[in-house]
């Protein structure tokens, strides 16, 4: 097929639909830091297959015999979704793709080929008309051995699109149903990418054909350029959960869906995603890879649903919409509670007072306001237990009743001992010993017995906070004491001493609560709560 430049006819991308072609087992696995083993990529291909992606990228089975093995193991297990697998046009590679694909419900070879002037002379040392036939023999090649074949043209951004409309009418005509046009490094612009797919569109007029995009986020526009080549016809995308990928990555997974649900209006255009399942997947792709999604990830980080501010919480508590366009359950999180922090106002205060059980008058809330702000100055996080202690008329951060006089721990292959002394404020010592899984669970139960408070242990985080000679760790506990969450937090440069005095602030918080609620008759403290 010759490019045919004379007009548009109507092609694919006039159906209602973008189909999402994920590569986080592919080019997401391939960035640093984020290898997965064969057991783990299994799993999240389940948990890809459940949130509904049409096309998995399994991996790239030349490249070693375990990419080879997790591919061959996700095709016969996951028959919801179709299993992709990537070649070079070379024909060991298709070879070894068709043959990691053969118990696969519906298999595609995805196979690539750089296009673009530098690649060509540089990389590949090959002349146009090389690229084009290599390409050609490749797709005839892997057509007879899968279902479906995909075309992409490496670098399609930065080579010359008449040359790259050429290369894609003949790889169509030898059988590529999908032709992708990756930006594979992150170069262009959305006007660019929606130039580019509406040229596309006009020299390949076939409806059979589907045009995909594969954006990376070099200058942080993956998304954009994706949700443009959507706007000039692409229906199919390439990408990521979490947006993980070579170098700054791919565009996110997450973010794409969200925007073409957020946006239908717009874009007119649906997927097949069950959106409620993008928190888990993402979760899970974190936990495996040990690579913590950032805060502020949009659509998945631990901020995206979460207001401080006292003018968004005040706008958020009339009504929902003012600052939030899509609703945490639409994309399976937990619906945050408003975060009290340093930039908060009255109005969240007193809605999470009233939550904790304390309706102080305005006066009274005036008064615990300013408190409160003096807290957040010396605190960065504030939690429900803080509020709780100001209610009472308290200072969540004054020390004691209780203090350790004495501490040793040991541990030797597994199990763990731990002996505490502690010291009440009132005279008393308390003297007791556990034994425990490891160090922490020791020292926590010996802390419970001395001090006679139940506690079970939710969290336990420690991490340096400052390094070289004096470097101290800090521990991060949380702990559910009749049925409520408690905060513990301490540092040392010995980091079982910053963990005893972490648990202990938690026992030390609960007994001022409580002694507070036995001085305080009900009547007084509802002066103030
Ligand atoms: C844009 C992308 O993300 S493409 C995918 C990139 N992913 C990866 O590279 C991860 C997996 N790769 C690997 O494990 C290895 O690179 C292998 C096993 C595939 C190849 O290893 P080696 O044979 O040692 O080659 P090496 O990686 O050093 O060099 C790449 C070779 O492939 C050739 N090549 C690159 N792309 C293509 C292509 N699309 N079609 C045909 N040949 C290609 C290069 O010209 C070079 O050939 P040469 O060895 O004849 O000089
Ligand atoms: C193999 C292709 C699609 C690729 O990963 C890229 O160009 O970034």
């Amino acid at each position: 097929m010759k490019p045919d430049t004379a007009g548009t006819k109507p092609t694919q991308a006039d159906e209602p639909r973008v189909r999402i072609f994920d590569t986080t087992l592919r080019d997401g696995e391939q960035a640093p830091g984020f290898a997965l083993d064969r057991k783990a990529k299994l799993r999240i291909a389940q948990s890809l297959e459940t949130l509904g992606v049409d096309v998995m990228e399994a991996g790239f089975p030349q490249a070693s015999e375990e990419d080879f093995a997790a591919v061959r193991e996700i095709a016969r297990q996951v028959r919801q979704s179709t299993i992709c697998a990537l070649a070079r046009c070379q024909r060991g590679d298709i070879e070894r793709a068709a043959q990691a694909l053969e118990g696969a419900q519906r298999g595609r070879i995805h196979l690539f080929l750089s296009t673009s002037p530098l690649h060509r002379e540089h990389k590949l040392n090959m002349s146009r008309a090389q690229v084009l036939d290599a390409a050609v023999a490749a797709v005839t090649r892997a057509r007879g051995l899968c279902d479906e074949v995909e075309f992409s043209a490496e670098d399609a951004l930065r080579t010359e699109p008449q040359f790259l409309a050429e290369v894609f009418a003949a790889v169509a005509v030898a059988g590529a149903g999908t032709l992708n046009a990756p930006d594979t490094v992150g170069y262009a612009t959305p006007s660019e990418v929606a130039s580019l797919f509406t040229y596309l569109r006009k020299c390949i007029p076939d409806e059979s054909v589907v045009f995909s995009a594969h954006c990376h986020d070099d200058l942080g526009l993956a998304v954009a350029n994706t949700l443009a080549a959507v706007g000039a016809g692409a229906r199919q995308v390439e990408c990521t959960i979490n947006g993980i990928g070579e170098r700054a990555g791919n565009a996110a997974l997450e973010e794409i869906v969200m925007a073409l649900r957020v946006r239908a209006p717009y874009f007119g255009l649906a997927t097949r995603i069950d959106t409620r399942r993008l928190h888990a997947t993402s979760r899970l792709l974190g936990e495996l890879t040990r690579q913590p999604v950032p805060r502020n990830k949009a659509i998945v980080g631990a901020n995206a649903f979460a207001h401080e501010s006292g003018i968004h919480q005040h706008g958020v508590l009339r009504h929902r919409g003012t600052y939030e366009i899509m609703r945490p359950q639409d994309v399976g999180a937990d619906d945050a509670p408003l975060v009290l922090g340093r930039h908060s106002g009255r109005h969240a205060l007193r809605q999470r007072l009233a939550a904790l059980g304390h309706t102080p008058d305005d006066a009274a809330l005036d008064g615990l306001f300013e408190r409160f702000k003096a807290l957040t100055a010396r605190r960065s996080e504030i939690h429900d237990e803080d509020l709780a202690a100001l209610a009472l008329g308290l200072d969540p951060d004054a020390p004691g009743p209780w203090s350790i006089a004495h501490l040793h721990s040991a541990s030797l292959l597994g199990s763990a001992s731990a002996s505490v002394r502690l010291k009440h404020e009132d005279g008393r010592t308390a003297a007791e010993a556990a034994i425990g899984e490891g160090p922490v669970d020791a020292l926590l139960r010996a802390i419970e017995r001395a001090s006679a408070c139940a506690l079970e242990l939710t969290g336990f985080q420690l991490r340096a906070i400052r390094s070289g000679s004096g470097a101290q760790g800090e521990a991060r506990l949380t702990a559910e004491h009749d049925g409520r969450t408690w905060h513990g937090r301490a540092a040392s440069t010995d980091i079982v001493e910053a963990t005893a005095r972490a648990v202990l602030s938690i026992v030390n918080r609960i007994a001022r609560e409580a002694e507070a609620r036995r001085a305080s008759p009900p009547a007084v403290q509802g002066a103030t709560a």
